[in-house]
């Protein structure tokens, strides 16, 4: 497999140098260590202050084109790691690249590691879509997680084509997601039944938990074919949930050893090495467990559209037939993509429309025109204009990965038709955020107004880069459509049961943000929901 450059650096040599210099008998030793260290802090220093961009800017890599990248030198050694290690790094990027106006593309630091960001929609298009920005940079987390395994991080390759090609024509085909509509209806009716039940009971619904739940199941039916039962498996639940929370924490930590390696020989403070270590195992058993149980029941059966992921897996021969490992750690990966983004896209669609009950109401009003004696199903919702505008126009201002998750890595030089050049072995960041709060990208970007997508049709799956919360290119987001699928249905069913009402003194809406693997409201939504007339629980 091929070996991303990021950590892979063999920095262990000063280790063993360094004794040597100290046990010296012939120098004249604290004079020349003192000698030493100065002379190193004053390379690094006028390394530093030449280099635009900061210390992994050197040697001019930042002027290899005909127009240089501009860009913030941040500290010595560290470069711009503290302001992205903490708070909005969406936002303090496009602070940044504003303030400066750098939006194109801007070169920064984090630590050893050279970054560009680019915060308009030409330069994203060029580097998401450019076959030498297909491979991604890898966290230390998502190695020893198995990741580098799963399609999200293979590195560019026949194994990662392989997995795109499963993905579109098997694992995401439009058959597969047809079939797996009901699961995703029954997961809504469960929802519906318990924020009515939470109603009654306590006055208002603190919405997040029966999405998150709503969510882990519909991927676990359509990944396992295995649906929970909140009371009757209360124990495997929670260890599942342990399990995925786990993960979240570590993929999302801000491990300052990926940027600095030399720091992992001493610092290491939220122990991710060694959790890693301890939650690998579990997944394989549970994981490894469901294949099992699918290889002894399965044997003979021929595979039907409904089928989950494993069967779909399991039946693959030849050369798409995946080792038991692979076969882990893709479905592993399936699970964490496609529970938080789900959820919290919901959840923040659905704040907004508690905060403007006048869209509510236009949306009920279509929903009701467009539905009446039957339950809403998918093909209602894909002819429903306005509601797809309001998701659209959620996906603007609270895009779930801002800067798209995950970072791209250039496999060589890059030219860019502006004339700047970016070396290979570059980090590339988009941040989506950027270019969906520009004011000359949109009109009024800090409004909420989905009207406006009902002017101009957006592609956001990944044809316009104005708005391409997937991403886009060869490595956009494989779950697209059925993020969007059960989120549209979701939203329809949540306004067309009930009406969302704020409760203005005990629990008022915060639209306030936190950064975690995606970003999501840091207050969770608390409001009324309360039952339509017309639309009887199913
Ligand atoms: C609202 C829902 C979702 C959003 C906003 C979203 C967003 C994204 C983004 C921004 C990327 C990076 C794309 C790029 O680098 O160009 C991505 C990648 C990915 N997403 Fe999603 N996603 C969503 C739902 C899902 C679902 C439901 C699944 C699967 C069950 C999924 C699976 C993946 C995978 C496997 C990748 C890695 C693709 C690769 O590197 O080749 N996503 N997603």
């Amino acid at each position: 497999m091929m070996e991303l450059g990021l950590v892979s650096k063999d920095t262990t040599w000063w280790i063993f140098t360094l004794p040597a210099f100290f046990g010296s008998k012939s120098l004249l030793d604290g004079y020349v260590l003192f000698s030493l260290c100065m002379a190193f802090l004053s390379l690094a220093l006028l390394t530093w202050a030449f280099a635009v961009g900061g210390i992994a800017w050197k040697n001019g890599r930042n002027r290899k084109g005909s127009l240089s990248i501009p860009g913030p030198r941040g500290l010595p050694i560290f470069g711009s790691l503290f302001t992205l290690s903490r708070g909005l790094a969406h936002r303090s990027l496009a602070a940044m690249a504003w303030s400066r106006s750098n939006t194109q593309l801007m070169a920064f630091s984090l630590g050893s590691t050279p970054v560009v960001v680019a915060s308009d929609p030409h330069t994203a298009r060029e580097i998401l879509t450019s076959p030498y920005f297909s491979d991604r940079p890898i966290k230390q987390s998502a190695k020893s997680l198995m990741f580098s395994r799963a399609i999200g991080f293979a590195p560019n390759g026949t194994y990662w084509r392989l997995l795109r090609r499963i993905a579109s024509s098997h694992l995401f085909a439009p058959k597969r997601m047809i079939a797996h509509e009901a699961g995703r209806q029954l997961d809504c009716t469960i929802m519906l039944r318990n924020i009515a039940n939470e109603q009654k009971l306590h006055g208002f619904v603190s919405l997040r938990k029966h999405l998150q739940f709503a969510a882990l199941n519909n991927i676990m039916g359509s990944v396992f074919g295995k649906r929970y039962d909140q009371e009757k498996d209360s124990e495997e639940l929670e260890e599942l949930r342990d399990m995925v929370r786990e993960g979240f924490e570590l993929l999302g930590a801000f491990n300052w050893s990926d940027y600095l390696p030399w720091l992992s020989y001493f610092y290491d403070p939220f122990r991710i090495n060694q959790r890693c270590l301890k939650l690998v195992p579990r997944v394989r058993k549970l994981v490894k467990g469901i294949i099992e149980k699918h290889q002894q029941l399965n044997e003979s059966e021929k595979l039907s559209d409904n089928a989950d992921f494993v069967d779909v897996l399991l039946s693959l021969d030849g050369e798409e037939k995946l080792q038991e490992d692979d076969m882990v750690a893709v479905l592993w990966e399936m699970i964490f993509r496609g529970t938080d983004t789900t959820a919290l896209l919901t959840e923040w669609v659905m704040a907004e429309l508690v905060l403007r009950p006048e869209v509510q109401s236009k949306l009920q009003l279509e929903i009701d025109s467009a539905v009446t004696d039957k339950s809403l199903t998918d093909a209602d919702v894909a002819k429903l204009p306005y509601l797809q505008a309001v998701v659209k126009e959620t996906l603007r201002i609270h895009p779930p990965g801002p800067l798209l998750s995950w970072a791209r890595l250039s496999t060589s030089d890059v030219q860019l038709s502006n004339g700047m050049l970016v070396p290979a072995n570059t980090t590339a960041m988009v941040n989506m955020w950027a270019i969906t709060h520009d004011p000359h990208v949109w009109d009024d970007p800090l409004e909420f107004k989905p009207e406006r997508f009902l002017v101009a049709n957006v592609d956001v799956r990944g044809g316009d880069l104005r708005l391409a919360p997937f991403g886009a290119g060869r490595r956009v987001c494989p779950g697209k459509n059925l993020g969007l699928v059960t989120v549209n249905l979701w939203v329809a069913k949540l306004v067309h049961h009930f009406k969302w009402v704020q409760d203005m003194d005990a629990h008022p809406v915060d639209l306030s943000e936190v950064l975690k693997l995606s970003c999501e409201m840091k207050f969770p939504l608390l409001a009324l929901a309360l039952e339509r007339g017309g639309a009887l629980l199913p």
